[in-house]
């Protein structure tokens, strides 16, 4: 871990959901997207509200990673995740509050992704997503996230903007 004290970090989660249609139907015709496209949410409320973000959130006591992402996505985009494999791991710091924050990629799900409260959910290509209403920092890792690599980082912010980033690729990430 690139942070000393990261194991007395509260935990959150993020998922990212890379759907393609690879079926025998017509391009989009059973409602998934055609080509590669990565589910975002326009964040209501939360750390980060207002940008576009993967869902997730805080994992809440006696619960692991994995079933916080389930239930976070879930919770805020109405589908099931059936297959979230661990693909980064990332201290965040900032002024009001810090996280070691665990990254999912998935493939699969069960659902339609709908509105919420919390969320509003929309398919953006992998290779046009809208970095400049999201996390600046996000613009370091989810390319290689979404492309099946995995990282590990360190992303302090000051006044919401980075004030020192540090990211390794490759790295195994299963158990942290
Ligand atoms: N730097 C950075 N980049 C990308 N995403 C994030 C960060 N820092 C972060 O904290 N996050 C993500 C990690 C989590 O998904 C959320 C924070 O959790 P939040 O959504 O506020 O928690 P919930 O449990 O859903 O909501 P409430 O408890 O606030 O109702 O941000």
């Amino acid at each position: 871990m690139l942070d000393d004290d990261a194991d007395e970090l509260p935990a959150a989660t993020l998922c990212h959901l890379v759907d393609g249609d690879d079926d025998d139907q017509p391009s989009g015709e059973d409602g998934r997207p055609a080509h590669d496209e990565t589910l975002l949410i326009r964040k209501k409320r939360g750390v980060g509200s207002g940008q576009w973000v993967g869902p997730g959130g805080k994992v809440e006591p006696g619960e692991t990673p994995r079933q916080c992402v389930v239930r976070e996505v879930r919770e805020e985009v109405g589908i099931d995740v059936l297959d979230p494999e661990k693909a980064g791991v990332f201290v965040y710091r900032s002024d009001d509050w810090d996280a070691v924050v665990h990254v999912f990629r998935a493939t699969e799900y069960a659902g339609t992704p709908e509105e919420t409260e919390e969320a509003d959910p929309a398919w953006f290509p992998v290779d046009d997503l809208p970095l400049s209403e999201m996390w600046q920092t996000d613009r370091e890792w989810l390319p290689v996230v979404l492309d099946g690599g995995t990282f590990r980082g360190r992303f302090v912010y000051s006044d919401g903007e980075p004030a020192d980033v540090d990211v390794t690729f490759g790295v195994d990430v299963r158990d942290n």
